[in-house]
């Protein structure tokens, strides 16, 4: 197996408020791997960290490969234009400027802009092609399209799995499960400093799909009951119902959302 990053026993602190309480994990080379949790549950820590942008107090960090890291919004001047960027950053990176990323990237469109007078998601493609300017093997995003319309995080959705595509590993920080689900190899939960769910988006949609609720209206008011063998749980109740003379007026079943499952395990309520 090849690894891109390596994390052992990762612990970081702001005075005596302990933010990552020994992290393990690692991300293989060549694959989309997010980092969940709620706000303030450090993702940007840990992501800081691996960056070298942050001391932490003890553990490891291997990184095997070039980083590209893409920026916050509003770290560039107001007055800057894309392609002044662009210049700045290949020459701070002693690299050729690769015009067809920018072109991919939509950059020559902005060439008359200030930074001042773009949008969300054209600052956001501007921080990737600037991330992207070494050629970088990994790639590091934090929210990458928060903040974004539809359209726009369809359009760096497609850049990030092309980027996947041309052998990059790409490493994200997000709070969205859409984003994780449509995106991701694999996925990291943190809670509390530390990692409550670790494996692919699939491993996570497999435990949530026996999660139901039924919800019963009956003569009597609403009922909701929670279960892992609707079938069972169904019978029983209208069973249960019937012998008690109890009419059943409506019955309504929901299946437990991706987004729900997250939430549950990211605030640490999950069984
Ligand atoms: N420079 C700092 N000094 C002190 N505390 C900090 C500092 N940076 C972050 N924190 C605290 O560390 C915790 C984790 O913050 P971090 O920004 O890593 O979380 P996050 O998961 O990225 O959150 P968000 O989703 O809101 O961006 C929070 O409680 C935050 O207040």
């Amino acid at each position: 197996m090849s690894y891109a990053i390596q994390i052992n026993r990762l612990k970081k602190n702001y005075g005596d408020h302990t933010v990552l309480k020994e992290l393990n994990f690692d991300v293989k080379k060549g694959e989309i791997f997010a980092l969940l949790g709620v706000n303030g549950a450090g993702k940007t820590t840990a992501l800081e960290c691996i960056e070298s942008l942050r001391k932490y107090d003890s553990g490891s960090i291997v990184v095997n490969g070039r980083m590209g890291i893409q920026l916050q919004s509003a770290s560039l001047p107001d007055h800057i234009k894309p392609m002044e960027a662009v210049r700045l950053f290949a020459k701070w990176n002693k690299t050729n400027i690769d015009y067809s990323m920018l072109e991919a990237l939509g950059i020559n469109e902005l060439k008359k802009k200030m930074y001042t007078d773009m949008s969300t998601g054209q600052k956001r493609r501007l921080h990737l092609a600037l991330a992207l300017i070494s050629n970088p093997d990994i790639v590091f995003l934090d929210e990458p399209t928060a903040g974004l319309d539809v359209e726009g995080r369809i359009s760096l959705h497609d850049q990030i799995r092309k980027l996947k595509e041309r052998g990059k590993t790409i490493i994200l920080a997000s709070h969205d499960m859409a984003e994780v689900e449509s995106l991701c190899d694999r996925i990291a939960i943190l809670n509390d400093g530390n990692i409550v769910f670790m494996g692919t988006v699939a491993e996570l949609t497999s435990k949530i799909r026996k999660r139901y609720t039924l919800h019963i209206k009956t003569e009597q008011g609403d009922k909701s009951f929670e279960s892992d063998n609707i079938g069972n749980t169904m019978l029983t109740l209208l069973e249960d119902f019937k012998q008690r003379g109890i009419n059943v007026l409506d019955i309504k079943i929901d299946k437990g959302t991706l987004e729900q499952h997250f939430i549950d395990i990211a605030r640490g309520n999950s069984k």
